[in-house]
Order: structure tokens, then C-alpha cells, then sequence
């Protein structure tokens, strides 16, 4: 074959140089639009010197100032002279030979890592064939991510900490700890963890350069026909942030991600059976990380064009080491705020041209188009239909006291992209604004989603009754606020109109949240995060029976064993104290649970102010509002 390409190399040049793209009809790209979340470029290396001595002719070209790859084969008909057949690909970014390394890092992998520094969760992916430079791009973009966390340039002080795995197949080993054996294991709460990996901090520049190097050195090779240092593995580097100003809210989380290099066709005649093996594997992972990545682009169009209540997209991360080991990047119930980039890299040499077809066959495949619509109308009740502006005159009238101020918060975001930041970023900005407390911050955050959710299932239930007669006549009882008061009973906001007027000590009831300052004689000091509590009403005290003790084991109402009174400093005040259900901060960061059976008795001197506190399905917890 590769005589029959020399041979022919003239004749190939030519009818390259004659080529002109078929006019098509109006573009897809004119109708359609990517994902904003997932980025796929490609980038085609130049020729290298060892290619251009044997003669072989390009055959991959960029088109022009365009994102479509051209890629002409020479076939053999069974009858007259050797013909190109052309294909070409369109990606989202295209590099051509010229493009350098630093082109790449500053359009579109430099923007991942303020994202991960500010929570959310950034992933680089280069995969490509054997030879097609892929370890050469990660390198250089590794170099820079360090360059760029180190540089001073990201507000705030974050912990930095590297691992930097190996996966071989099914097995994974530690590249930072001279390729111990790792195991890759989901734990009960659904996270997966890289047991027995070790993670080190790093506080400077040199450090985090001699850890890449370290385990660039490590990675298994093993000799190709084409590249003596060929990666038969794929390299899994996490940086990990901890913000030590929000220690409830997840990490920031940044991979990059050199994928084993795909075999050469022309590669394998003279490999032995476990090399066949290995490719066969790096194949089929590579193909489930396509269903997966695509699946993530799937649910977040999903998610954001108001269709959250279709049945989610199977994401089949568990299919594979690689995809289990990102599933942060890919599952849609971690609830993480991900932005990925993918580079596939290209070997332009005509020799190559089968494997380079599969590479930019598989960039495609990975892009989630969707149809362009026309920018939703402005509706206040909509946050995806705000623009700037409108975002930040709600921002201003809607954050409570002191209002928080819309400039950090959202300084060009529309409602959309402030939705899709990463949580942490969001309550840091929020936290720029003087007198914000975290929890301010947070529970606003809860309210712009709650927003938002609220009127995608609004939006869903207007589509679903328009579609079904029955819904309509069903909710035909001309009381528009029928539904309403139901949905307002997942809230412990108080359902009585007015009843904000009232000062809450004077319309305490069951259910009613309330913020509380444990005092010193009451006892349950021990039971306060940082000097404050929360605790919903269930009934007051002296309601309760002479058995019923608190969570202390203390009794509640009555007489204790010594025959002295206890509870309301012994005077037995009706109204004075009631027995609550202790309120705490749950699993996720901002959720709350309600403890029903673990009791505390909080006098009304100590009760601070109401707390409006929403019961969120998805989750099954509580959600402070402001
Ligand atoms: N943009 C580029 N400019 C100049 N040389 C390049 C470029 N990209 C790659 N190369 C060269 O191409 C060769 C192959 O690159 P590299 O080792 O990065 O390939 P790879 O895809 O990682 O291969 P494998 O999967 O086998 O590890 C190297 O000699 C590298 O220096």
C-alpha cells in the first residue's frame, strides 16, 4: 500500500491541487449550534521530517479560514488510473500545522482553569493515533496550566493538590508512587474514589512542573513500529482545588487527560497477540468515553432548554475504568457545573490517512449539535430568558439585605450562564459583596435555581396540558391559585397572606424554621455550628407528656426524678418554649435535614428570626431560601 501511495505521489498532488469543495445547499452549521459546555477541536500536526525524506504527500487540510477538515484517500478502481476520494469534517475549532500549542491553550483550555479554580470541574482530552502528537500537545498544555495557576493571576487562596494516574486496560497504577497498583472504586455515597492513590500538594510552580515530569517518565511504553514511545496507556492527571472560604462546597476539580494513542492499521501486521489485545481495549474505552461524553452534552441541552422532566439520558460511565474514573465529568446526578475540551489530533500524512479518517470521524461523532432557536423572549419569571441587564436588576432587588451587589456576581453573564457556574463561584462572588454571609450567599443561590426549576416545570406542565385534553379539563377549576398553595406547602414560608407584616415570635406554628443562639443554660451549646442552630417548631413545651425527653435525654415538660420542674427556668410559662426538631446541614453542600426524633427545647428569647427553609425533590433535602 505504501509503495502504491509513492508511486503515486504526483499523481495525488495534482488532483489535490484541483480539488474544489462541492457547493452544498444551506449549511447545518447555518441551522444549528454546539454545545456551549463541550468544545472539540482538532489539530492537525505538521509533517514530520522522517515522513517528508520518505516522500509521502499530505493528505489532510485544513479549509481555509473554516472549521471543516479535508482529507482526500487515493483508491485504485478496478479499471483506469488512481482517483482521490474525498470526506471532509467539521469541528468546532480546527488548527492547522501552523497553530501553535499556545494558540490552542489560550482559546480554549486556559478558560478551564479558572473554572475549576472557581468549583466546577474542567476536562482536556487529546486522543488521536499513534504519532499524531498527542502526548506533545498535553505536555505544552500542562506546562501552562502550571504557569497559569502560579502566576497570581486567579483571585482567592485555594490548597492545590496533583495525582496523576495510569490506566492499562481494566488495571490502574499510580504515577506518582512509582506505579503502585491503584484500584478505582465508587463509594457508598456514589464517588468515585482512586483508592490507594497518592495526592500531593503543591505550592509552587516548580513543584507541580516536577510531578507532571515525574510520571511522564513513568508512563508505560512500549515500543510501536511507528513511535518508540508510543503511550499504550491513558494518563489521567487531576489537579484538585480546596477553598478553604467555602469548606462545604466541593472541590474544583481540573483533568487532563492523554488518551492511549489508537493503532495504526498499517502497525499492526507485525504485532503479537497481547498488543492486538491492548488496542482492542483502548478501542472499545475510547468508544464508551464517546457515548459518555456525548450522553453529559445530551443532558445539559436537556437541562437547559427546559427539559428537565424527560427521562434522563443513559450516560454508561460504569462500562468502562477510564469512564468510571471521570465520573464527575459525566454523570449528570453529581450536579457539577463541567466544561470539557476535546483535541483530536490528526497525523496529516497520506500514509496515515486511514487512521487519521477514524480520528476525525470520532471528533464528530462526539459534537452535540442542536437546532439554532431564536433567543427566548425576556420573562421575568424565567431566568433563562434574562440578559444581562435584566439578571442584574434581579440580582439587585431579590438578594436580600444588604443586597448583593450584581457587578462581581455577574459581571457579562447572562441568566443562563450564571445558572451554569460552578457553585463555589458563585458564593465567592456573592461573598465580595461587604456584610454577605455564606449563608446569604447560599440560600440566594438556592432561590435563582428554585427559579428556575420552578419554571421549567412550569414551562413542562404548560406543554403537557396543552398536549393532553384531560390535563386541561383537570385543571379547569378556574382557581389559578389552587395549585399554588399546594406547591407553596413544600415551603415553610408561612401560606397566610400578610402574615410577613407580623413579627415571627408572634405567629410561631408547627413547622416554622427558626434560627437560634443555644444559650449556655439551656444546655445544647454543644449542638451549634459556630454559635448558631436551626430548628423547626413542632409544639410548645408544656404540651408534651411527663415520658418525652429532648436529645440530651433530658425530660422535656414535668417533673424530673429529684422533684424539681424542668424546662422555662423552672416556671413552666405556657408559650414560652417549644419543643423543635433539630435542623442540620445535610450531605450536599447548602442542603439541610429535618430530624423529627432528635428533639431540642428552644425558648423564644433565644429564637433569632425565621428561616424559610423548601423541601427540594430531587434531592430530598431542605434548601434555605432567602
Ligand atoms: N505540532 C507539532 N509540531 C511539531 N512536531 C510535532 C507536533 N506534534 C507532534 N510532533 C512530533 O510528532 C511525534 C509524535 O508525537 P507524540 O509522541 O506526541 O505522538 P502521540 O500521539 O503522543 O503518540 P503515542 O500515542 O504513540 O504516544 C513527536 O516526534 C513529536 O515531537
Amino acid at each position: 500500500m505504501e509503495q502504491f501511495l509513492l508511486d503515486n505521489a504526483e499523481r495525488y498532488k495534482n488532483l489535490v491541487a484541483k480539488f474544489r469543495p462541492v457547493a452544498s445547499g444551506p449549511k447545518a452549521s447555518d441551522s444549528t449550534t454546539a454545545t456551549p459546555e463541550i468544545v472539540v477541536c482538532s489539530r492537525l500536526r505538521p509533517m514530520l521530517e522522517d515522513e517528508l525524506a520518505q516522500g509521502f504527500p499530505v493528505g489532510v487540510y485544513l479549509r481555509g479560514n473554516t472549521n471543516t477538515v479535508d482529507l482526500h484517500e487515493l483508491k485504485q478502481p478496478v479499471r483506469g488510473l488512481p482517483r482521490i476520494t474525498s470526506s471532509d469534517y467539521t469541528v468546532d475549532r480546527a488548527f492547522g500545522p501552523d497553530a501553535t500549542t499556545a494558540e490552542i491553550y489560550d482559546s480554549l483550555i486556559h478558560p478551564l482553569v479558572p473554572w475549576a479554580w472557581g468549583g466546577g470541574v474542567a476536562t482536556m482530552f487529546a486522543f488521536g493515533q499513534t504519532y499524531s502528537g498527542k502526548t506533545y500537545t498535553v505536555s505544552f498544555l500542562e506546562r501552562q496550566v502550571a504557569e497559569t495557576l502560579m502566576d497570581g493571576s486567579l483571585s482567592g487562596e485555594r490548597n492545590i493538590y496533583i495525582s496523576i494516574i495510569e490506566l492499562a486496560g481494566q488495571t490502574a497504577y499510580d504515577l506518582l508512587n512509582a506505579r503502585r497498583q491503584i484500584s478505582i472504586l465508587e463509594d457508598s455515597f456514589g464517588v468515585t474514589q482512586m483508592a490507594g492513590a497518592l495526592e500531593h500538594q503543591v505550592t509552587n510552580k516548580e513543584s507541580l512542573l516536577d510531578y507532571i515530569e515525574a510520571a511522564a517518565s513513568l508512563r508505560r511504553t512500549a515500543p510501536t513500529m511507528k513511535n518508540d514511545s508510543s503511550s499504550r496507556s491513558h494518563a489521567i492527571c487531576r489537579i484538585r482545588f480546596e477553598n478553604h472560604a467555602l469548606p462545604s462546597s466541593k472541590d474544583g476539580l481540573l483533568y487532563m487527560v492523554d488518551l492511549a494513542g489508537s493503532e495504526a492499521a498499517r502497525d499492526k501486521a507485525i504485532h503479537d497477540v497481547s498488543r492486538m489485545k491492548e488496542a482492542r481495549e483502548i478501542n472499545t474505552s475510547l468508544s464508551v468515553l464517546k457515548d459518555c461524553i456525548r450522553g453529559r452534552a445530551l443532558a445539559d441541552a436537556d437541562s437547559f432548554a427546559g427539559k428537565s422532566g424527560k427521562k434522563p439520558a443513559y450516560i454508561p460511565f460504569r462500562q468502562s475504568t477510564l469512564t468510571k474514573t471521570l465520573k464527575h465529568v459525566f454523570d449528570p446526578a453529581s450536579g457539577r457545573s463541567c466544561k470539557t475540551v476535546v483535541v483530536a489530533c490528526v497525523n496529516p500524512c497520506l500514509a496515515d490517512i486511514g487512521a487519521s479518517k477514524n480520528t476525525l470521524r470520532y471528533a464528530e461523532m462526539l459534537r452535540v449539535v442542536m437546532p439554532k432557536t431564536k433567543p427566548a423572549e425576556y420573562h421575568p419569571g424565567v431566568p433563562a430568558t434574562w440578559n444581562n441587564e435584566q439578571l442584574r436588576s434581579w440580582i439587585q432587588t431579590n438578594s436580600g439585605d444588604p443586597a448583593i451587589n450584581p457587578t462581581p456576581l455577574a459581571p457579562t453573564e447572562t441568566g443562563p450562564q450564571l445558572l451554569r457556574l460552578p457553585m463555589p463561584e458563585f458564593l465567592s462572588r456573592c461573598l465580595q459583596t461587604p456584610d454577605v454571609s455564606a449563608e446569604q450567599a447560599q440560600a440566594f443561590q438556592a432561590k435563582l435555581w428554585k427559579l428556575h426549576v420552578d419554571s421549567q416545570r412550569a414551562a413542562n406542565r404548560a406543554s403537557a396540558s396543552a398536549s393532553s385534553s384531560k390535563a386541561s379539563n383537570n385543571s379547569g377549576s378556574g382557581k389559578p391559585g389552587s395549585g399554588g398553595r399546594l406547591e407553596m406547602l413544600d415551603s415553610s414560608a408561612d401560606p397566610e397572606p400578610g402574615s410577613a407584616e407580623v413579627p415571627f415570635q408572634q405567629r410561631i406554628r408547627p413547622g416554622m424554621v427558626v434560627g437560634w443562639k443555644p444559650s449556655a443554660a439551656g444546655g445544647y451549646e454543644s449542638f451549634s455550628v459556630g454559635g448558631k442552630a436551626y430548628a423547626m417548631v413542632m409544639c410548645p413545651r408544656e404540651v408534651v407528656g411527663e415520658r418525652v425527653r429532648d436529645v440530651r435525654g433530658e425530660q422535656v415538660n414535668g417533673k424530673d426524678t429529684t422533684g424539681s420542674s424542668v424546662g422555662g427556668e423552672g416556671k413552666g410559662e405556657t408559650g414560652e418554649a417549644y419543643l423543635c426538631a433539630m435542623v442540620a446541614p445535610a450531605l450536599l453542600p447548602g442542603s439541610y435535614g429535618i430530624s423529627p426524633w432528635r428533639q431540642v427545647v428552644v425558648r423564644v428569647e433565644e429564637m433569632e428570626a425565621e428561616v424559610l427553609m423548601e423541601w427540594d425533590e430531587a434531592t430530598r433535602y431542605y434548601y434555605m431560601t432567602v
